[in-house]
C-alpha cells in the first residue's frame, strides 16, 4: 500500500513546491502589512509582473487540474492549509495541519471557512485513497467546538466508514492535547454520471 506522503506526484522538494511555498509566504505577509501606500503600489507592480510571467509560461489546462496532484503538502496551489500525513493504515489517516497567517479568521484563530476547506481536502484525499471511483463531496458537516490556532501544527485524524454503494461517510477531527477542536462528518458520493476527465 502506498503511503499518501510518498506519492510519486507529491511536489515536495520540487522547484514548483518552492514557488508555492514562496507564494504562501507572500500571502502571509500581505495580511496585515504596515507598508506605506507608495511602496505597496510598487510591489503590486512587481507581483503583477510575476503573475504575467507565470501565465505566459503556459498552463496545464484551464483550471490547473493536472498540477493539483495528490500530494498532501506543497501541491501546486496555495489556498488550502498545508497538512502532512504521518500515518496511514488503509483506513485511518493521521498527521498534522498548520493554518497559516492568511487563514486567520478572528482573535488569533483560524477562519471557519479555511477549516472547512481543509476538511473537504483531507476527506477528498482519503476518499481517493480508498477507491478508484472519483467521489464528490455531497455534504460536509463541520462542528467548531473550540478555537483552532494559527501558525502551530494541530493533530488530525481522518477515517472512513464502510462504503454503501456509491456513498461513503467520512469523518475527521482536529485535536489539541486530546481536546477535540473540530469534528467533521462528510458524505462523499460517486456520481451516477461520471464527470468528464474527473
Ligand atoms: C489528492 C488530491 C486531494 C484533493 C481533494 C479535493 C477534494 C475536493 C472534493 C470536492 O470539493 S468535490 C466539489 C464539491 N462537490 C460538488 O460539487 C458535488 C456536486 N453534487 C453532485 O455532483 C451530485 O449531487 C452528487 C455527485 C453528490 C450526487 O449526485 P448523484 O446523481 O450521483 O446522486 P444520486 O441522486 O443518485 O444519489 C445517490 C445517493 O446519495 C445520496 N445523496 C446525494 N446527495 C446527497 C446529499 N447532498 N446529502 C445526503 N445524501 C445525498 C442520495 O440520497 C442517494 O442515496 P441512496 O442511494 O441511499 O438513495
Amino acid at each position: 500500500m502506498t503511503h499518501p506522503g510518498s506519492s510519486p506526484l507529491d511536489e515536495r522538494g520540487t522547484p514548483r513546491a518552492e514557488l508555492a511555498q514562496a507564494t504562501r509566504a507572500l500571502q502571509d505577509e500581505v495580511r496585515g502589512t504596515r507598508i506605506d501606500g507608495r511602496r505597496a503600489r510598487e510591489l503590486a507592480g512587481i507581483v503583477a509582473e510575476v503573475a504575467r510571467e507565470l501565465r505566459d509560461s503556459g498552463a496545464d489546462d484551464e483550471v490547473g487540474r493536472l498540477h493539483m496532484g495528490p500530494g498532501p503538502v506543497n501541491r501546486g496551489q496555495t489556498l488550502s492549509p498545508v497538512y502532512n500525513v504521518d500515518t496511514w493504515d488503509g483506513r485511518r489517516m493521521q498527521g498534522t495541519v498548520t493554518f497559516a497567517r492568511f487563514h486567520h479568521g478572528s482573535v488569533g484563530t483560524a477562519h471557519g471557512g479555511a477549516i472547512g476547506l481543509w476538511a473537504d481536502d483531507v476527506l477528498g484525499r482519503l476518499s481517493r485513497e480508498l477507491s478508484e471511483g472519483r467521489a464528490r463531496t455531497a455534504c460536509l458537516h463541520v462542528q467548531y467546538r473550540a478555537s483552532v490556532p494559527v501558525g502551530a501544527p494541530v493533530w488530525f485524524t481522518a477515517w472512513a466508514d464502510d462504503a454503501d454503494g456509491r456513498k461513503r461517510e467520512l469523518h475527521a477531527t482536529l485535536e489539541d492535547d486530546g481536546t477535540a477542536l473540530v469534528t467533521v462528518d462528510g458524505l462523499f458520493v460517486e456520481p451516477r454520471i461520471p464527470l468528464n476527465g474527473h
